[in-house]
């Protein structure tokens, strides 16, 4: 089975690869010439568990190859997939200019039949659009070739995304003809040999849900942000109570963890544009209004407790030393990241900020330039430092030899931003610790 997928981001190399593990002949596309360029030679332009020795392996195997060029290579595939990115617009609305420029590619070039799908994450409406800008083209060349359209929204999370696609929960995908639906099945049959979990609806159903999806996960996110805050000044535990309801199995144990605010490329915007689309509609989404600000004021909690601990004191010339750049552990993804809110405010009010991240060094330095000090170790960053704040919590900051530590800081003061560390150990080796919802 040939099957194409246009934008060759996280989504795009991560769905490429996975179907071309299955037995499809993938290309993936991109317009960016550096990274197809470094795709080719084997340079993968993201860190994502597992994705290099998938793609390798792939490559070698020829099922999986690179191109800029989608003209070349359309008319040889069963199947296009779009999978470039929809980022908000100024008013939080999903861009979809990229998705149209691919459309508009395909109507100019398509010359058999093609299921076209999108798989980027788009609102309501957009296959409509899509199938409406390729009708364009074609009529424009007066050429009369049959295509279907389709929506698959991807529900793979960063840092776990080859698992995700390998073996979801669930594939959804809405389609309208039946020939569309046949090919559709057939891609998707080996991921799902024995419990064939894939729930067809018709397109705008699942263009909804995945904006629903991401709207409930980070609801789940901000509520229990709320109540954390709560028990912070009621005395209670957080952590107890999200074992107290998680246990109920109409609520589940997943997405309940209090934390420093939701980040990533997708609940910030995807939240954004659902609220769009609702008010667009005439029509005002109060609960995901609420959950946007929890989330904003969530950001800005560390900063907070960090400016109570020093009691009103100035922190201009403090040194404060950040664990964890990525807006989540096991990726170096940056966008909407507490740690670009936190880095920003303590700048501001004339910190000496050290920073350490496994993995998102690089992706740091190229927004925040050398306004901050990047550090090879995380012992190094909290080297004189007057407080440690953990915002991301990869593993190897699990268990740190904190008797190093407090030799080394200037003050001993950690503010724990993912609730990864013990009270009581802390205290008992001389530091002051404040968590969330504790
Ligand atoms: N990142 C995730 O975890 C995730 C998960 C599920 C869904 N999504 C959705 O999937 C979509 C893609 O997200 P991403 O994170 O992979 O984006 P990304 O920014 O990592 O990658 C998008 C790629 O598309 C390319 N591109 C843009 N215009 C193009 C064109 N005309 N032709 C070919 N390539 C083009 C860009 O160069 C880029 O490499 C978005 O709609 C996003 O909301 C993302
Ligand atoms: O209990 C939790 C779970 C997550 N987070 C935060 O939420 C953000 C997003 O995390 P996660 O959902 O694991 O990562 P993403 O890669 O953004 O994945 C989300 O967004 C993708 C893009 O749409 C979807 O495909 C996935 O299903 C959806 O989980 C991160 O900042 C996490 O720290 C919490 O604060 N508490």
């Amino acid at each position: 089975m040939n099957i194409a997928i246009v934008g060759t981001g996280y989504v795009g190399l991560v769905s490429g690869a996975c179907f071309a593990e299955t037995g499809a002949t993938v290309t993936c596309v991109d317009v960016d010439e550096n990274k197809i360029e470094a795709l080719k030679k084997g340079i993968i332009p993201i860190y994502e568990p597992g994705l290099d020795e998938l793609v390798v392996k792939n490559v070698r195997a020829g099922r999986l190859k690179f191109s800029t060029c989608l003209p070349d290579i359309i008319n040889e595939q069963e199947i296009v997939f779009t999978a470039v990115g929809t980022p908000p617009d100024e008013d939080g609305s999903a861009d979809l200019k990229y998705v149209l420029q691919v459309a508009k590619t395909i109507g100019e070039n398509l010359n058999r039949y093609l299921v076209v799908v999108t798989k980027s994450t788009v609102p309501v409406g957009t296959s409509r659009k899509v199938y409406t800008a390729i009708k364009k083209e074609l009529d424009k060349r007066g050429v009369d070739v049959q295509f279907d359209v389709a929506s698959n929204p991807e529900f793979l999370k960063e840092g776990n995304a080859i698992k995700d696609f390998m073996s979801p929960d669930r594939v959804v995908i809405g389609v309208e003809s039946e020939r569309a639906k046949k090919i559709l099945t057939k891609l998707y049959k080996p991921f799902l040999i024995n419990n064939f979990r894939v729930i067809f609806m018709d397109i705008p159903s699942a263009e909804m849900t995945k904006y629903a999806a991401n709207s409930m996960l980070a609801t789940r996110i901000s509520f229990m942000n709320d109540i954390a805050n709560l028990c912070e000044l009621v005395g209670a535990d957080v952590n107890k109570v999200r074992a107290g309801i998680g246990s109920d199995t109409r609520i589940g144990r997943k997405f309940l963890y209090a934390g420093c605010g939701y980040g990533g490329s997708c609940f910030p915007k995807d939240v954004k544009a659902l609220i769009k689309t609702a008010d667009d509609n005439g029509y005002s989404l109060e609960v995901l209004k609420a959950v946007e600000r929890v989330n904003e004021r969530q950001k800005g909690v560390m900063f907070e407790k960090l400016k109570r601990s020093f009691n009103g004191e100035s922190l201009a010339g403090k040194k404060i030393a950040l664990w964890g750049l990525a807006f989540k552990p096991e990726t170096d993804d940056m966008r909407e990241s507490t740690a670009l809110v936190v880095m920003k405010k303590l700048l501001d009010e004339g910190c000496i900020v050290t920073a350490y991240d496994p993995e998102a060094m690089k992706e740091c330095k190229r927004i925040m330039g050398d306004s901050i000090i990047y550090c090879n170790d995380m012992y190094e960053a909290v080297n004189g430092a007057d407080a440690l704040l953990l915002l991301t919590e990869w593993k190897e900051f699990r268990l740190p030899d904190w008797e190093a530590i407090g030799r080394s800081m200037n003050r001993k003061l950690v503010l724990d931003g993912r609730n990864i560390y013990d009270k009581e150990d802390l205290n008992e080796h001389g530091f002051e610790y404040h968590c969330i919802g504790k």
